[in-house]
């Protein structure tokens, strides 16, 4: 029988299957942090049950961490208890901790593939919604919950109903100045918020198959934004690439056979999807969201839809505008800007801040612009250093932060202040998400950096031309 990349990658997994039930799936590498792991090491202690295989899970601090000063003491209890609870837990059942502090330090969706943790045709878990990250490299990967990181813990196994199968393609290519958060805000526009739940998602076409594992990974981590459990691309020779010589890739001879198993990883030609879309990489640009949902995203040169034009209700979505200060009809163009925040496991990556530096190289932040510039792992504030983006950054007038999530969801002291607009390469624009009465406007790297050295919403193809003129 024909299957789907999904199916060849699940039914490797399935450990045992119970008739009209969810099947038992064995988790081959699992991810824990700070916020989401204390509770599921609680239950285990209270029920008198052990970690199964330590070595199959990795430890990371990122969400509350700061990323100032981060060889001083965490002020905020809260957050000093959990990364302490972390760390005394990891020690106890030996798993491998990367704390604050830790050359490995970084946010666990960033590191895990940097550090070859995450694998063609394995399944990864992690009690975090953006673990479809992983997908990237043909892996099932999804978030789970509390009680879930517990199950895992203790049995490496976790029960789940097999989700529907949807096919995303995007035939072409990508026009100038379009980058892969543009494709994955594009694709949540169309779909909306909801368009893919209960599914799980796999991207294909010309678009991808030129894509980086970098734009792959920023593509991947947004399907949980549209209610997809996941989202996975089939691994090719970028992929092997990728993955070949990191720290916890296989060698040798077991590199040999993954290879053999991971090069079986495609979609059969004739394999069926519940849902399937197609869309013409051309007709994509620059996107940006002007609302309180990431689904509420268009190109950046169209005007806000009216009310009657989206789905939702006319009284949400009102409500969603006000909150953001805008109205029906008008253009994001020119938008004042207050904040302007790169990074996050989205686009906290190398090639984001190649991108943002090719924009803002040679001119200067603007001044009502504050730049909160976070690289995803130590490994990124690395190469930033490396290969002189740091150089650039710091004529332009920018400085660069320690990694973590940051204001991506505003858990440590990165917190926008109420009424101020940020633009920002997350994923997530919720009323309050970048701290209490902040407006978030969804974008690329390259819009960032626009937004940045302007002051106002810009198109980057602007100011990319400038550049290529100069
Ligand atoms: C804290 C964590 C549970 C949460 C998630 O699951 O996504 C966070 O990472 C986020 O991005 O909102
Ligand atoms: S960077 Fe943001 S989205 Fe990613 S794990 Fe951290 S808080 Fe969640």
């Amino acid at each position: 029988m024909s299957k789907t990349l999904f199916d060849k990658v699940w039914d490797k997994h399935v450990v045992r299957k119970i008739e009209g039930g969810p099947d038992v799936l064995f988790i081959d590498r699992h991810l824990i942090h700070e916020v989401t792991s204390p509770v599921a090491f609680l239950g285990l202690k209270s029920r008198g049950a052990t970690v199964l295989y330590p070595n199959r899970t990795f430890a990371t601090a990122d969400h509350n961490t700061p990323t100032i000063n981060q060889h001083l003491p965490v002020s905020d209890p809260l957050s000093a208890n959990q990364l302490k609870a972390l760390e005394t837990n990891s020690a106890e059942y030996g798993i491998s901790h990367w704390g604050l502090g830790h050359q490995k330090n970084g946010i666990v969706h960033v590191v895990g593939p940097e550090y070859g943790i995450t694998q063609p045709g394995s399944t990864i878990v992690c009690g975090d919604s953006h673990t479809s990250t992983h997908g990237a490299f043909g892996a099932i990967a999804f978030g789970i919950g509390t009680s879930e990181v517990e199950m895992v813990l203790a049995a490496q196994c976790i029960m789940q109903q097999k989700p529907k199968s949807m096919r995303i393609n995007i035939t072409g290519s990508l026009g100038y100045g379009v980058t892969p958060k543009d494709v994955a805000l594009f694709i949540i526009s169309k779909l909306t918020t909801s368009g893919a739940t209960g599914y799980f998602v796999e991207y294909a076409g010309e678009v991808f198959e030129k894509m980086t594992m970098e734009g792959r990974m920023t593509v991947c981590n947004l399907s949980i934004e549209m209610g997809a459990r996941g989202g996975m691309i089939a691994p090719d020779q970028t992929t092997y690439d990728y993955v070949q010589g990191r720290e916890f890739s296989p060698k040798g001879e077991a590199w040999d056979k993954a290879m053999a198993y991971w090069q079986t990883l495609k979609t059969d030609a004739d394999a069926a999807f519940d849902k399937e879309y197609t869309f013409d990489g051309s007709e994509i640009e620059p996107m940006i969201t002007y609302g309180t949902n990431p689904g509420m995203g268009m190109g950046i040169s169209n005007a806000i839809p009216d009310a009657e034009q989206v789905e939702g209700g006319v009284a949400t979505y009102e409500k969603s505008l006000n909150y953001m200060g805008f109205h029906e009809g008008e253009s994001m163009i020119g938008k004042p800007v207050d904040y302007v925040f790169v990074g996050s496991c989205t686009n906290g990556r190398i090639e984001d801040f190649r991108a943002f530096a090719s924009v803002v190289k040679g001119k200067k932040k603007a001044d009502n612009v504050t730049a909160w510039l976070v690289p995803g792992s130590h490994i990124v504030e690395a190469q930033i250093k490396e290969e002189g983006i740091l150089d650039i950054l710091t004529e332009a007038g920018f400085t660069l932060r320690q990694p973590g999530c940051s204001a991506c969801l505003a858990m440590n002291d990165d917190k926008v202040p109420a009424g101020k607009y940020a633009v920002s390469t997350s994923n997530r624009n919720f009323e309050g998400r970048q701290g209490p009465g902040a407006r978030t406007m969804l974008a690329s790297p390259l819009v960032a950096a626009a937004a940045a050295v302007t002051g106002k919403v810009t198109d980057p193809r602007t100011l990319l031309q400038e550049t290529v003129e100069a």
